[in-house]
């Protein structure tokens, strides 16, 4: 483990100037780690390994002062240092230094309580209730049970919850499942819409504009969201080209990834995908890593974390909460929620906030969870884990009939008690909300959003002017950068997955093989011309069936790109468009081999100009398919529910193409499904193109009896029939006179309505039709808030 955390750059490993001074042992993390001292009063500083908790405040008076001192002597000027630099405190460690300001705060007071903060978040009276439904309500004929207890229409989820976390801090919410812990992670992050939530989050007494928010904080959830087919390294390194400063060069940010897979153990699996349930990945622990670490990449100055140690065993989720105490240290305001932490972990926390059915139950520090069960009657058993006795205390309560009512009521006046009306602990903030973003820029923070400008100046010049919701831009990268970067990553992903394009390509081939065999060198008689009909008809309809297979592409990753939009990672735009690009040549491919197998084979007209079209009007298809797939697939949220809307409006789009019934014939209040089927435009593309020749002639002579009961006649009869008829109607009808030509039977079918280029051009126009809809669905659709 000290190889481990030696390897962590965000904690201060150099010796500290006293340290150096006095010669004493490094402090540090390692300190804190061979210290767990849980009941010390949580204002007790615990600074060296060898230093005794004597008077805490004259320990931290002490140390600030020298390090003053021996910064001042060792630069040989006033000038604070900008990096931060720790004292380890029992239950947590606080930055010393923000800035030279934030110096003398510390120095006067010393406690970690009442000093001024870089950042503080303080939620006051937080209330969020959601309509609550019985079971089939929505059946107007449901009569409830006569024990059926009555449920109250609203269910209080949090119920004025109130406190605050600090910078330097990591604030845990713990709780029994359901409590209430995730929706109070949710509302803290911003994910829960203003009119539904009551109550106020501020930072530093200031209410923060929304897209500041996403750019200075992170938010991870409980579900591991990533790019099955990506390494560890592939899935950091994409993470920190959205979330890290564009004016950061690759060099570093390759570096901070490198950082990041050893901070959380990942260095042996840093090669391997992630995998899903077809392809063997990383551990479940290591998922849960790589995921926390996609959204710590940029070391954000507010870090949300739902439950980050599920699914993780001891020593994994003790690596992951020493990383965010690191972060936390840095200057970040840390909150998470946790189910039971361990002894280890416990020792890393700084503030710990109980819930029970929405409501408080115990807030403050580890420190005094002992006082505050023995104020309640209920002390801690001496060797137990004081987070776990009061979690069994907690659910051993809220089987009663008045759950934790007192309890509630306990905290309540024990904080009324000792920390008085505020509640906050005192932690006030020093400064503006602004200047502490800049000088959490100052000291490294990687502010994604900021302009090239503040990042750059505030790295190296604390007069740096701070960053505002209008001098952070919203995206990290400009549209190009983003357009590259996801079109890197869908093609990495297409390639690895070539099994999707191979099946599409074999199903392709197979049909055209099917309806080359079937349809053999069609000849021009009219029975040739019905068959082209219906390989026409079929050879449409099949280019959009195989599109189908578009709809789970973008189903499949819907939460990956719901978590990445949510912090404005990139443009829905570029999203859009850079799968555009990434799915097309596999169109072009697949429209070569269906036009290949078929055009000659089925003998097709107008040589090599006629196939180029038939190319050209495949891959419209293609096109104009997948788009339309890709559209559903921005509109439904299952596939279950996307492949039989895909399969029945694409039979429907058949029945109206014109080929069953023709357009004449379709009654006139259907007419409208007519000109938005899809197939329509292709399928009279193709029959231009194949009929439009005037010089060409379908039925002559006799054969206009082909299909009719006569054509059962023998040809000699056929024929004296044929000459009664132009004696009678006085025109010279002979055996090799021409009866209908293309553009005849093209009437005949009523395809007049435009021509071949375009239906191509209207083909085209509902694929880009289909992806502007996608987009606006995913405009729509993919807000990230709680109602
Ligand atoms: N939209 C909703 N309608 C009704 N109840 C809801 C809704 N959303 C959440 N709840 C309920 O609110 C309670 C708190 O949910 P929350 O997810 O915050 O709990 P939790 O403490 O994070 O649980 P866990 O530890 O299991 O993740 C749960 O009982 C949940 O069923």
């Amino acid at each position: 483990m000290s190889r481990f955390v030696d390897k962590l750059p965000l904690f201060d490993r150099r010796p500290s100037p006293m340290e150096e001074a006095e010669g004493l042992p490094r402090s540090g993390y390692l300190g804190q780690l061979h210290h767990h001292q849980y009941y010390q009063p949580h204002s007790n500083m615990l600074p060296l390994e060898q230093s005794p908790p004597t008077s805490t405040k004259h320990t931290s008076v002490t140390l600030a002062q020298l390090l003053k001192r021996v910064n001042d002597a060792r630069s040989g000027s006033s000038t604070p240092i900008s990096s931060p630099r720790y004292t380890i405190e029992l239950g947590g460690s606080k930055p010393e230094s923000v800035s030279s300001e934030s110096d003398d705060h510390h120095s006067d007071d010393g406690g970690s309580e009442g000093q001024p903060r870089a950042l503080v978040l303080k939620f006051t009276d937080l209330t969020y209730s959601v309509k609550q439904r019985r079971k089939g309500s929505c059946l107007p004929f449901r009569r409830a049970a006569a024990d059926e207890p009555e449920l109250p229409a609203m269910r209080t989820l949090l119920d004025g919850i109130s406190g605050e976390a600090r910078d330097g801090e990591i604030m845990a919410v713990l709780g029994a499942s359901g409590s209430g812990k995730s929706t109070l992670i949710d509302a803290l992050a911003n994910r829960i819409a203003k009119e539904s939530l009551h109550g106020s989050v501020t930072i530093n007494g200031e209410s923060i504009d929304s897209n500041l928010l996403k750019v200075i904080s992170a938010y991870v959830r409980q579900e591991d969201l990533l790019y099955p087919m990506l390494t560890v390294e592939e899935t950091l390194m994409f993470a920190a080209e959205f979330r890290l400063p564009r004016s950061l060069p690759t060099r570093e940010k390759k570096k901070r990834v490198k950082e990041l897979i050893d901070q959380l153990g990942l260095k042996r699996a840093a090669n391997t995908i992630i995998g899903d349930e077809g392809h063997r990945g990383v551990s479940g622990g290591e998922r849960r890593r790589v995921s926390i670490g996609v959204d710590i990449i940029h070391n954000p100055i507010m870090l949300f974390l739902d439950e980050p140690t599920s699914g993780l065993d001891s020593t994994s989720a003790f690596m992951v909460v020493t990383v965010l105490k690191a972060i936390a240290q840095s200057g970040s305001v840390v909150v998470m929620s946790i189910h039971q932490p361990s002894y280890r972990i416990l020792g890393l926390l700084d503030r710990l906030l109980f819930l029970s059915r929405g409501k408080t139950v115990y807030y403050g520090p580890p420190s005094e969870l002992p006082p505050f069960f023995l104020d309640f009657g209920k002390p801690i058993p001496d060797n137990e884990n004081p987070t776990e006795f009061a979690l069994d205390l907690i659910k051993e309560m809220e089987t009663e009939t008045e759950g934790t009512k007192r309890l509630a009521e306990h905290n309540a006046a024990w904080q009324l008690k000792h920390h008085g009306e505020g509640r906050g602990y005192g932690g006030k903030p020093g400064m503006s909300l602004k200047e502490a973003i800049s000088a959490s820029i100052s000291r490294g923070k990687l502010v994604s959003g900021a302009t090239d400008g503040t990042v750059s100046v505030a790295a190296s010049d604390h007069s740096a002017p701070p960053p505002s919701s209008s001098s952070v831009s919203k995206f990290v990268n400009p549209f190009w950068i983003e357009m590259g970067v996801l079109t890197r990553r869908a093609f990495i992903n297409t390639k690895r997955t070539p099994e999707v394009f191979i099946i599409r390509l074999a199903a392709v081939l197979v049909t055209g093989f099917i309806l080359a065999t079937i349809f053999w060198r069609l000849d021009e008689s009219p029975k040739g011309v019905q068959e082209r009909l219906g390989f026409f008809a079929i050879a449409m309809s099949t280019m959009y069936y195989t599109c189908s297979d578009a709809l789970p592409v973008f189903l499949s990753e819907r939460y990956i790109f719901l978590r990445e939009t949510a912090y404005n990672a990139y443009r829905r735009s570029s999203y859009v468009l850079s799968h555009t690009i990434v799915g097309f040549p596999s169109l072009v491919v697949l429209s070569f081999a269906f036009a290949l197998t078929t055009f000659f084979s089925v003998g097709l007209a107008g040589g090599v100009n006629g196939f180029f079209y038939f190319v050209a009007i495949v891959l419209a298809s293609f096109w104009a398919g997948s788009g339309f797939a890709t559209f559903l697939s921005g509109v439904v949220t299952h596939v279950m529910l996307g492949f039989p809307v895909v399969l029945s409006t694409l039979a429907y789009f058949l029945l109206f193409s014109g080929f069953f019934i023709n357009r004449d014939r379709i009654p006139r209040y259907w007419l409208w499904f007519h000109y938005i089927s899809l197939v329509k435009y292709p399928y009279e593309a193709v029959m231009q193109n194949e009929f439009g020749d005037p010089t060409r002639c379908f039925v002559r002579g006799v054969q206009m009896f082909d299909n009719t009961p006569l054509a059962a006649l023998p040809a000699a009869v056929k024929v004296r029939v044929l000459q009664s008829m132009s004696a009678s109607l006085g025109v010279n009808i002979g055996t090799g006179t021409c009866i209908t030509t293309g553009p005849d039977f093209l009437k005949q079918q009523a395809i007049t309505d435009f021509g071949k280029w375009e239906c191509l051009w209207i083909t085209v126009a509902w694929g880009f039709l289909f992806r502007i809809l996608f987009y606006i669905s995913l405009l729509l659709g993919s807000r990230n808030k709680r109602r």
